[in-house]
């Protein structure tokens, strides 16, 4: 329940973002943050850096896209932070909670399929089978096109997901541009060899609901294939680009599953409490996916981010945001070797899972780009195309 203070400082924060609209659309210059968490330190400094650079205050328009753009849910989160009721307030729960909602019939089929996997798994399958290849692909797929259903650039509306995830994955195939899909077996059956029943995955994740919750099904099947044994879940520590998933909306969705009237769910839910308590998975919050920086600056700006992740055999990245902070927004040539647009940052085997929205990528083969533009002139931004793309140290 909201008190009578609560509702006068949402009328306050109501105020500050029609501000916030009209500064942007009149390309005013940006502003220092106000409030009290511990990084507006680091945001303040990265603008003064920026005023001292460009010679000129940064300003909405003329500002690198990728900082403006994390400045915008910045300062969304720095007129709730100037509130005594609302510093946890999250203004985008409720589209978030209803996109899920609207995708349920799709996640309930989904949660059919891994729970007769699972079953297949548990009575028969070897190790070396063929049919692990299979497994392995189909939920490492649905989770890249889980990346479809993020609400930023549809304005927090509505983007359920309504076909059957696992049809749909086979129309797909020739969407993805880059497949790595091989690679990143080879990589967690070596590191499995390297350090048995101690893989650690971390999982960067992106969205919200649908999404999150075929990321879930992923891990689960890794784990069930022994691939995988611990994972580190790193969401967002505040609300970001709408969709963006924070502890409480993991931690929401599991009990909207056990909640649920389907068994399906219900069992699943269990199973992944059960996966939190036992430390076999855990939620990690950290500060730096909402700080202005790409993730090239990551070891010289956040240390021990950097090591904690270094210390797992695999990170996956999911979606588009984390793609444009891997290869820092730049107009690189498709061509470039991924790698290299990582520009030094590799703390493990990387692996991005992502649908493109933004228009930068690496890692094409020749010509493949410049080809798939002339029948698609919005490959890039669509969300239609694909990545399943590998970087090794
Ligand atoms: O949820 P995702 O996959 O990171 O997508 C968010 C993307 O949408 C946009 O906000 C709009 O294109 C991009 O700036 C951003 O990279
Ligand atoms: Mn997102």
């Amino acid at each position: 329940m909201i008190s009578q203070v609560g509702k006068e400082e949402g009328k306050e924060v109501t105020g500050k973002c029609s501000m916030l609209r009209n500064e942007m659309q009149t390309n005013k210059p940006l502003k220092l943050l106000e409030g009290k968490r511990s990084d507006v330190i680091i945001w303040n400094d990265y603008l003064r850096k920026q005023t001292e650079e460009m010679k000129k205050e940064p300003r909405w328009f003329e500002a690198a896209w990728l900082y403006v753009e994390c400045y915008m849910y910045r300062r969304i989160q720095d007129a709730f932070d100037l509130t005594s009721k609302l510093q946890d307030f999250d203004p985008f729960k409720n589209s978030k909670e209803m996109a899920f909602q609207s995708s349920l019939d799709a996640a309930l089929y989904f949660g059919k399929h891994i729970l007769t996997t699972i079953e297949q798994l548990q009575q028969k399958l070897h190790k070396d089978s063929p049919e692990v290849f299979e497994h392995f692909q189909l939920f490492l797929q649905v989770s890249l096109w889980g990346n479809k259903c993020d609400l930023s650039i549809s304005a927090g509306q509505n983007v359920a997901q309504k076909e059957s995830p696992v049809e749909q994955i086979h129309k797909l195939q020739d969407q993805i541009l880059v497949n790595d899909t091989r690679k990143l077996l080879e990589i967690l059956h070596q590191a499995n060899h390297d350090n048995p029943n101690k893989v650690t995955l971390s999982l960067v994740l992106d969205n919200a609901g649908f999404e999150l919750f075929t990321d879930l099904c992923l891990v689960e099947i890794l784990q069930q294939l022994e691939l995988v044994t611990f994972v580190n879940f790193y969401v967002k520590d505040m609300p970001w680009y709408v969709s963006d998933a924070t502890e409480q909306d993991f931690l929401w969705i599991l009990e909207v599953l056990g909640k649920s009237e389907h068994q399906s769910f219900q069992e699943l839910s269990k199973i992944w409490i059960e996966k939190l308590q036992q430390k076999l998975w855990t939620i990690e919050k950290e500060k730096y996916w909402t700080l202005p920086f790409d993730y090239s600056v990551m070891e010289e700006m956040d240390p021990a981010l950097y090591a904690k992740l270094s210390a797992s055999q695999v990170i996956i990245f999911k979606g588009d945001l984390n793609y444009r902070k891997l290869t820092g927004d730049r107009q690189w040539d498709f061509e470039t070797p991924f790698q290299t647009s990582l520009q030094g940052f590799l703390p493990a085997p990387i692996c991005a899972l992502r649908t493109l929205k933004a228009d930068t990528v690496t890692g094409l083969s020749p010509g493949q780009g410049e080809s798939i533009a002339k029948s698609f002139p919005d490959w890039m931004i669509s969300g239609d195309f694909g990545l399943i793309q590998i970087a090794t140290p």
